[in-house]
């Protein structure tokens, strides 16, 4: 579905963000891939051409500089000639505890996980609207729910979807085609995941290669919001507005923490 298609996927040296670069090369995608680790997104990049990409090339660097989050953007202009879809992905890094009371600490982390999202959309949007393309924002349950133990990284989440929710409104007003699918996902399977939550979360975590392929088909078919996995992102987002107390008491059931021990993520 995305053959030829030319697509930028940020956070892409592991992860969902990798499997979202492997699928993408897969369907003949052209492909950026960018995150800071230089040796990681080589090797991601050599598996893309493998797989079949049309091309695939990178860019490192952090996204706590804001004018690399641009120069990615232009990087694609000058590869690509233009763009097709967005894949805003990447997270930088935080704690998996309780809040210690560093406000530093998020606003650092709303740069990388927030600033840089807008940046490089209001960069690419001339080339996007010309492509009537696509924005795709991957956000999580923690990003619609208040949930223990993220409060930095939750607050960085919930402000992606009040930026691209009330920008896509926007977008219908001013009949710009360009659509936005904003993702929310539940606990996956990535090692960084699983390193920081397993013994403490009880829920089993969902296949990073299945949700990859999840947020690529939303995006493309121009969703709204995509739910992954459905039972465990859908169903607490209805109980949220109706039944809050209801959901807090078994979202707090999903914790053990016996086994509890601040992690850096
Ligand atoms: N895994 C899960 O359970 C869930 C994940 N999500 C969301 O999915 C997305 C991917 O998560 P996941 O695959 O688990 O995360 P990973 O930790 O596997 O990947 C994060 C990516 O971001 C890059 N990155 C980290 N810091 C920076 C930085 N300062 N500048 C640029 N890039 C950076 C990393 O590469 P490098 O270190 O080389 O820079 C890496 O490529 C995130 O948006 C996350 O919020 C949502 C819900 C659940
Ligand atoms: C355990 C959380 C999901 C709880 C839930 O809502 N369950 C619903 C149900 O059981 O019906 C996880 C949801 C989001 C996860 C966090 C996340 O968004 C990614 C982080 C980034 C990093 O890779 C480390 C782990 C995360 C903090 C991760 C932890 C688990 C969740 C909070």
């Amino acid at each position: 579905m995305l053959k030829g298609k030319r697509v930028i996927v940020t956070g892409a040296s592991s992860g969902i963000g990798e499997q979202m670069a492997y699928h993408l090369a897969k369907m003949g995608s052209h492909i950026l891939i960018t995150a800071r680790t230089e040796e990681k997104l080589k090797k991601v990049v050599a598996q893309c051409t493998h797989l079949g990409a049309a091309s695939a090339h990178y860019i490192a660097g952090s996204m706590d500089n804001l004018t690399f989050a641009k120069q990615v953007v232009h990087k694609a202009e000058n590869l690509f000639g233009g763009l097709d879809m967005l894949i805003l992905n990447h997270i930088g890094h935080t704690y998996f505890g309780y809040f210690d009371g560093n406000v530093d600490h998020v606003r650092d982390l709303l740069k990388i996980n927030f600033l840089s999202y807008a940046t490089m959309t209001v960069a690419a949007l001339p080339m996007l609207k010309i492509s009537n393309g696509n924005i795709v924002v991957v956000s999580s349950v923690a990003g619609k729910i208040g949930l223990p133990l993220t409060v930095p990284y939750s607050t960085t989440k919930f402000a992606l979807d009040g930026f691209f929710s009330s920008l896509r409104m926007e977008f219908i007003q001013q009949k710009t085609n360009v659509s936005i699918t904003l993702c929310i996902i539940s606990y996956i399977d990535t090692d960084s995941a699983l390193k920081t939550v397993s013994g403490v979360i009880q829920q089993p975590a969902a296949p990073k290669e299945e949700c990859a392929l999840e947020i690529i088909k939303g995006g493309f078919l121009r969703k709204r919001e995509v739910y992954y996995q459905y039972h465990a992102t859908k169903i607490p987002l209805l109980l949220r507005d109706w039944a809050p107390e209801i959901l807090q008491s078994l979202l707090l059931m999903n914790y053990n923490m016996d086994n509890f021990q601040r992690k850096e993520v």
